[in-house]
């Protein structure tokens, strides 16, 4: 791929028209999965107007490092600014990896790797493209949770939009401020539920940009239209409102009118800035906040809530793939959410609308195979009254069960799925009693980070001996038991967010709709081989996942096409192929 250059000596910068073209991504018909053959593609028709000299070695959009060749050199003024040598884009990558993997601890590597994203942007997206497995515990769960915890103090250069209290009446602005105008996927928290570790207020932040990180890696989604965004409206944990190095506002979570009205805000600018058509995922928002945010905006914005939504749609995939081991029908089986929250409550939700699709009968009665606990025990009839919203639809008429074992042993679920937050929740006790009525129990044990985790892999494997099919939400290794090898497959909303956004791009969707997310599952659930299941694994490796991220957002997009909800017409012929030819590649452009 060639791309002309205007050098402007002294720094004249169109950042405004960086990569336009006539996809929707912007992706210049990216060669898809494959590194473009930049000699034999067309010359971009438009040119740009860039820094050149040392602003382009600075700016990580264009900045190529020492693969800038002999001739571009020349031509925009970075003859002896680099070392003599030019190296290809491969050789880079194979140094960066060299360096990564010298580091003692993962917070280290994740210093370094976010390092090369200011610095080198192309490069680091094919450094994650072709490393997916190796890079996403770092730049996801579990790395960048301690990310978070620690972001005051590894806080470098500031990446994405600072949005705090003190900024009421000038949201609008701000975004304004953000050097990128065609903003496409926005992700945003106000860090009050960061992965299982609580509140972290505005180191939250670390959340949205890893997640737009893999919007980009893992979906296509071009780099430049992301935004990653953190609205601060204070912390209520004490360590990090003494802690000197603490970089958001200094003050108690302010709630109520003041909290709605700064989202609204946002959520107004959104539109203001980006237009109709701008993806807003809400993420790691507390479930007091998360479902009526979703509630309030769902109707008039494109919004989707990744933690109720996305995690849904990627754990009914995973039911999906469990039952073609074990046999029988999502509706036949009974099930048991240790986690009432976003989480268990969407994959419930999500579930019972599949049942109540497949089998023709109402919602409500689909429910009723499924029972929730939350830290009181299984929610129940009696404690009706009490119940959140969202528990309620799941309060069936059952004595009291205050502990797992107690459920396990009234209820005998075919699988039990751990959204709790809560490290070690699933007992050996519970474990063991999940095996003791059943061939292959189903077991998910998906609260991040891995500290978090209800149980480990081996536990699981121990405690059942051998029987389970088991997944979890951080990355855990590979389980021996029995003399058998089992690859522990991660039920994470990472396989569904980047293609629900990219179907949502190239469809131009307007609204997300829950049948979105069920096309979604569809699709990921339709990856899963008999060589996988074979091996219990229910997700096929992340090595996968571009062209799975493509497959999800054709069937998202032919979703939204079907629902009345796209706009971008005419509908393509082939959206697999257009998903495809649509999504971002980092290999180098040839500038001249
Ligand atoms: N794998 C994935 O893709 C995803 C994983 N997650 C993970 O799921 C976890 C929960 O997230 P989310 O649902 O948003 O959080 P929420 O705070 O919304 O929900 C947590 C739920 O767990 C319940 N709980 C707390 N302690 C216990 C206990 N000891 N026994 C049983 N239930 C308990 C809470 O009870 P109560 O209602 O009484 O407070 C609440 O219902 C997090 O660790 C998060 O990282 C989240 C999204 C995606
Ligand atoms: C994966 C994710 O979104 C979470 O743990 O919150
Ligand atoms: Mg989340």
């Amino acid at each position: 791929m060639e791309t002309m250059l205007k050098p402007a000596r002294g720094g004249e910068k169109d950042v405004l028209d960086k990569d336009a073209s006539a996809t929707p991504l912007g992706g210049v018909n990216d060669t898809y999965g494959e590194d473009a053959a930049t000699e034999d593609l067309p010359v971009t028709p438009w040119a740009r107007m860039v820094a050149s000299g040392m602003e382009l070695l600075r700016d990580p959009s264009y900045n190529k490092g020492t693969a800038f060749t002999e001739e571009e050199r020349d031509f925009h003024y970075l003859r002896g600014l680099l070392p003599p040598a030019v190296f290809s884009q491969e050789l880079q990558m194979e140094r960066i990896l060299h360096n990564l993997r010298q580091y003692e601890t993962p917070l280290e590597k994740y210093v370094d790797i976010m390092d090369l994203q200011e610095r080198n942007e192309r490069l680091f997206y094919r450094v994650l493209i072709e490393n997916v497995e190796e890079m996403l515990p770092i730049i996801y769960t579990p790395t960048v949770g301690e990310a978070c915890q620690k972001f005051g103090s590894i806080f470098r250069r500031p990446r994405g939009v600072y949005i705090s209290l003190k900024d009421k009446g000038k949201v609008l602005d701000i975004l304004k401020n953000w050097p990128e105008k065609d903003v496409g996927v926005i992700v945003v928290t106000d860090g009050e539920r960061i992965l299982g570790l609580g509140d972290l207020g505005v180191q939250g932040m670390g959340i949205p940009i890893g997640k737009l990180a893999l919007y980009a890696a893992l979906g296509g989604i071009r780099p430049s239209t992301t935004l990653p965004v953190v609205i601060d409206v204070g912390t209520n944990t004490e360590s990090l409102l003494k802690n000197p190095f603490y970089i958001g506002l200094r003050q108690k979570r302010t709630t109520g009118q003041e909290y709605d009205d700064l989202v609204h805000e946002f959520m107004t600018a959104t539109k203001q800035a980006y237009g109709e058509k701008v993806l807003v995922q809400f993420e790691d928002f507390a479930n007091h906040n998360a479902f009526r945010l979703l509630a309030k905006y769902n109707t008039t914005h494109l919004v989707f809530n990744d933690d109720i939504q996305g995690t849904a749609a990627v754990a009914l995939a995973g039911l999906h793939s469990a039952l073609r081991i074990t046999g029988g029908s999502l509706s036949d089986q009974t099930y048991l959410f240790v986690g009432a929250g976003e989480a268990g409550s969407g994959i419930a939700e999500i579930l019972a609308l599949e049942i109540s699709r497949q089998e023709k009968k109402p919602l409500d009665e689909a429910r009723k195979s499924i029972y929730l606990m939350d830290s009181k025990g299984l929610v129940t009839k009696a404690r009706y009254e009490s119940l959140r919203d969202f528990k309620k639809p799941y309060a069936h008429e059952h004595p009291a069960c205050p502990t797992l074992v107690s459920a396990v042993k009234a209820l005998k679920p075919k699988a039990l799925i751990g959204t709790s937050g809560q490290g070690g929740a699933f007992t050996k006790e519970g474990l063991e009693e999940m095996a003791s009525y059943q061939e292959l129990p189903i077991i998910f044990a998906l609260s991040n980070p891995t500290s978090k985790s209800e149980c480990t892999a081996e536990q699981a494997f121990e405690y059942t001996k051998g029987k389970c099919i088991f997944a979890s939400g951080s990355p855990f290794p590979l389980v021996t038991y029995g003399g058998k090898k089992f690859v522990i497959a991660q039920s994470n909303n990472c396989y569904i967010f980047p293609g629900m956004g990219l179907g949502c791009v190239i469809s131009g969707a307007i609204r997300v709709h829950d049948d979105m997310f069920l096309a979604a599952a569809e699709s990921l659930a339709s990856e899963i081989r008999p060589e996988h299941l074979a091996r219990r694994q229910l997700f096929p490796a992340f090595s996968e996942i571009r062209s799975i991220s493509a497959h999800i957002g054709a069937a998202v997009a032919a979703k939204a096409y079907e629902l009345g909800l796209a706009t971008r017409l005419p509908q393509p012929k082939d959206l697999l192929a257009y998903a495809k030819s649509s999504m971002y590649t980092p290999t180098y452009r040839r500038y001249r």
